[in-house]
């Protein structure tokens, strides 16, 4: 062929390359720019705010400061702190009398600990709901916290204590907004329940459980369940500067292993070529150096990104409103971080190790505990299957304490009114921040309301900043008082959302270009 010739077949490709790209951009563009926007504003009376008087902001404070002090900590199913339970359970009575005392109000103490609430609406024909928090914590030795964790003190703005976050300020703040309501006269329209578990921390088994138990035998259905969760994050999301609310509409599954490994004990000065801890610390790095599967985009947590692509900045937002096309690099950028890897893949954690009780001695036994938060996409069984075929060591005995698959996902259309009456009062009281649904990497007492309701919502009406995710579980757990009383005026409001009789209609802003 002449060069020139090999020239206009050349330039006849190129033209179709670059024609190739400029449809490929177009349709990056047009999807980026038409997918339903997060930003959505509502058509309607609203609900009256909170306008706390001086007296009652300290009191909130105060009440809180006060059940933080209680060290209601969960060890184990079998190890609770049950004298602080019950002194937490009398703390609530003394705090909120006109609770305790409203003839609306039934209260009853479920399985010794754990309390419920019935708030009788004055429309029986309108279908209940539920609002959940837990009473119990999870341990915190002192070593590492800037103050007692069991203080509750107050320090620039912030009050300090196992329990701020997870979750006694959501038993405090439901509380004191139904006590609020009750005092300006509120009478609500639907019936209601609070739920206080007292062993959420140690599965729920005692508490939520009996609580469903009681409302089953009772008949009871519910019309949605809000729990703690997901919250209204701040610098969380690679990309997006403002808040976003997260409403968890599923929750992850869990299994709880332990590994152990059982060898001849005898004399350190004759030690064999491989004890029971190098057996099993070997077992245990091998669960670690080999996570489970990223399976991004299996479930429904790709939704979530696709849900908020207009709030990430260019060229990150063309990128989540075309995961077709980009979930393979999406999928690995959120797997360097510990709380978007928490979202891709089933997790793996190891959170005990015990072995041996001398320096002379070689162990007998050793014992590993592993916790494994499964993916949406992935079940019990699967995730068995990769441990056993991982380890690959006879001598690493492998025991199931716990186990549950992921939960179902709730209905998070514009036909669901538990949902969007969360939406719409998480816009009036965080500042139209755009609610997206997502996957709730933690466990909640919720899972066990799976019977009475198929709209269940884990949402802690808080602001989180990067830097506090590690405070829940974690040192210097801590809720700003400004937060505490945002978190009081959602539940307020929520209250007097959820009594329309009909679902709040949103209206969607379009994407500007
Ligand atoms: C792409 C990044 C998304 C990151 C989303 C992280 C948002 C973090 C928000 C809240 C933290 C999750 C706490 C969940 C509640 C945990 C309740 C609990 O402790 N239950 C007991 C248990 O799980 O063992
Ligand atoms: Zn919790
Ligand atoms: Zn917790």
């Amino acid at each position: 062929m002449s060069r020139a010739r090999w020239r206009g077949v050349g330039g006849a490709l190129l033209g179709l390359l670059l024609f190739g790209v400029g449809i490929l951009v177009a349709a990056l563009l047009v999807r980026t720019y038409t997918l339903p926007s997060s930003q959505v504003s509502w058509q309607g009376p609203g609900v009256a705010e909170v306008k706390f008087t001086p007296d009652e902001r300290q009191l909130l404070k105060r009440a809180l400061i006060g059940a933080l002090r209680i060290p209601t900590v969960s060890f184990s199913e079998e190890e609770q702190n049950v004298t602080a339970l019950a002194e937490l359970g009398e703390y609530i009575r003394r705090v909120f009398p006109r609770v305790f005392s409203s003839s609306i109000i039934k209260h009853e103490v479920v399985a010794e600990y754990s309390h419920l609430f019935a708030v009788q609406g004055s429309d029986l024909s309108l279908k209940p709901y539920m609002i959940l928090a837990h009473l119990d914590v999870v341990p915190a030795p002192p070593e590492g916290w800037d103050v007692p964790p069991f203080s509750g003190e107050e320090r620039d703005g912030y009050i300090y204590g196992r329990g701020a976050l997870d979750n006694k300020c959501c038993v405090i703040g439901a509380l004191q907004a139904l006590d609020l309501l009750l005092k300006r006269g509120y009478k609500p329209k639907r019936s209601f329940y609070i739920g206080l578990g007292h062993d959420e921390e140690v599965s729920g088994h005692k508490g939520a459980m009996k609580v469903v138990e009681k409302l089953q035998s009772r008949g009871v259905k519910l019309l949605f369940v809000i729990d703690e969760g997901l919250a209204v994050v701040e610098g969380v999301l690679h990309g997006v500067k403002k808040p976003v609310a997260l409403i968890g509409t599923t929750e992850k599954g869990s299994i709880t292993l332990n590994l152990t490994v059982n060898q001849p004990p005898g004399h350190s000065s004759m030690p064999p070529a491989e004890t029971s801890i190098g057996i099993l610390a070997a077992a245990v790095s091998r669960l670690e150096r080999n996570p489970m599967p990223n399976m991004f985009g299996e479930g429904p947590d790709a939704f979530m990104f696709e849900k908020l692509a207009g709030e990430f900045a260019f060229p990150l937002n063309v990128m989540m409103a075309n995961l077709w096309l980009f979930s393979p690099i999406i999928s690995r950028v959120l797997e360097q971080k510990p709380s978007s890897n928490a979202i891709v893949r089933t997790t793996t954690a190891i959170t005990i190790f015990n072995a041996g009780v001398k320096a002379n001695v070689i162990p007998h036994i050793a014992r590993a505990t592993v916790n494994f938060r499964l993916h949406p996409a992935q079940t019990v069984d699967e995730v068995l299957d990769i441990v056993r075929n991982t380890v690959n060591d006879e001598r690493v005995e492998i025991s199931v304490l716990d186990s549950f698959n992921p939960l179902p996902i709730s209905p998070h259309d514009e036909s669901n009114f538990g949902y969007q009456t969360l939406q719409k009062t998480i816009h009036s009281v965080f500042s139209a921040a755009p609610v997206a649904p997502g996957i709730c990497i933690g466990n909640t007492d919720s899972r066990h309301f799976v019977n009475l309701t198929d709209s269940i919502y884990r949402f802690s009406p808080f602001k989180l900043k990067a830097e506090d995710l590690s405070r829940i579980h974690g040192l210097n757990e801590r809720i700003s008082v400004e937060g505490l009383e945002q978190l009081t005026q959602f539940y307020y409001q929520l209250i007097q959302n959820a009594d329309f009789d009909k679902v709040p209609v949103a209206h969607r802003a379009t994407h500007e270009l």
